[in-house]
């Protein structure tokens, strides 16, 4: 059974392939007994509505339509009509009970995010290639969310205090938020808000009531998520924050890091020592684990051998952690596969060194952007300007 959230702008258009009938699982049409046009003009369908859906149906926004009873790529006539409206947010009950939103944008870009953790597990380019990691060995049943993909470290990043590994809120179920930001999103944008307030349980080990929201948005290229934390209880509170990026390498050993140059950042594993970089670039040969603090707006991976540039632009997270596990770590994590560190580098914005303290009422907003574009070169070199500036 599948939940399907379908953008009312859509109907028209699926009105015209559709029929008073439904997809089963092999992508063949079965009656229903509800007229199809009927439920195209409701914005989420519920299973206690009397549709069944299949995950199939979801494949429209995936450039597939069905036609004759059986599913087609998608005529292009359609798919430009698609494209000059707002894209569709659909949310998919998977059958161990865990939900998921599929975000689709017209250039053919996807995101995964599920409403556990609000991790977002996966985020895939117009080419259908997938620019986030997720380990070989997740464990992708909760409590603990999947090693991979971008998560919400809150209200405690890392072991910087003392709670549990990276604060409680990925390892929480989350809702969608009903009083979303008051900015609609661009036009081109698919878009998801989530929220997660303190639960009694939670008062116990943290004791402040909050809420943190989340805004994802996927647009052409471009994948922005913007955490918001609202103190909602009568006294102050502080915490750490970071979004722990797991970005997808061809392999570290060709990958640099510029923008952390010459910064002052915590060694995690020389007891949280201060240091300055005093490397051009960061290029990676063993493990690594550091806060990177103060940070400019923007950093840059560059993947060598992918001729690949991921762009992250962030606001609101000064700091910026950088983590690799290498060879004997990764054999260590259960939940990482042993080559894995191969293929993976953990780039985070964060809020670590000072503290976001917030006064009853106060909110906390930081947003990450994170882009790609293709790396150049100039006599084997990357041009640094083109890199750094020459991409907005
Ligand atoms: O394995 P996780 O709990 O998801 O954490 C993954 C990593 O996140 C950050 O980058 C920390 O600096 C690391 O110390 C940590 O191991």
């Amino acid at each position: 059974m599948a939940y399907c959230v379908l953008p009312r702008e859509c109907s028209r258009e699926i009105r015209k392939l559709g029929s008073s009938r439904s997809l089963n699982q092999d992508g063949k049409m079965v009656d229903t007994r509800a007229s199809f046009n009927c439920f195209c003009s409701l914005w989420i369908v519920r299973p206690r509505s009397g549709f069944h859906l299949t995950n199939k149906l979801i494949s429209v926004h995936e450039n597939l339509e069905w036609r004759k009873g059986i599913l087609h790529p998608i005529r292009r006539s359609l798919r430009e009509k698609l494209r000059k409206i707002t894209m569709p947010v659909n949310m998919i009950q998977d059958g161990d009970g865990s939900s998921r939103i599929i975000l689709t944008e017209p250039a053919g870009s996807t995101a995964e995010v599920l409403l556990y953790g609000a991790q977002v597990v996966s985020w895939k380019n117009e080419r259908r290639e997938e620019l986030l990691f997720r380990s070989h060995k997740a464990l992708s049943k909760p409590p603990k969310s999947i090693k991979g993909g971008i998560s919400i470290c809150f209200p405690q990043f890392s072991n910087f205090g003392s709670l549990e590994q990276h604060g409680f809120a990925r390892n929480r179920q989350w809702s969608v938020d009903d009083s979303p930001l008051p900015t609609p999103p661009s036009n081109n944008q698919s878009t998801v808000d989530l929220i997660l307030k303190s639960a009694e349980g939670d008062l116990k080990t943290w004791p402040h009531r909050f809420e943190l929201r989340l805004r994802v948005s996927l647009s052409a290229n471009k994948l922005t998520l913007i955490p918001r934390v609202r103190n909602t209880d009568s006294k102050a509170f502080s915490f750490t924050f970071a979004l722990c990026n797991y970005l997808s390498v061809s392999d570290i050993s060709e990958v640099r890091v510029e923008g952390l140059e010459t910064l002052d950042y915590l060694d995690n594993l020389l007891q949280k020592g201060r240091y300055t970089e005093q490397a051009d670039a960061i290029t990676f040969d063993g493990e690594i684990n550091r806060v990177y603090l103060s940070t400019p707006t923007k950093i840059a991976v560059i993947d060598h051998e992918k001729k690949r540039t991921y762009v992250m632009r962030k606001e609101g997270m000064p700091d910026a952690v950088v983590w690799n596990p290498w060879d004997k770590k990764a054999k260590a994590l259960p939940d990482l596969g042993d080559e894995d560190y191969k293929t993976m580098l953990c780039v985070d914005s964060a809020a670590i060194e000072t503290q976001v303290i917030l006064k009853p009422s106060q909110e906390w907003k930081g947003r990450q952007e994170l882009s790609t574009v293709s790396s150049s070169y100039c006599s084997g070199q990357l041009d640094p300007r083109k890199v750094l500036h020459g991409f907005s």
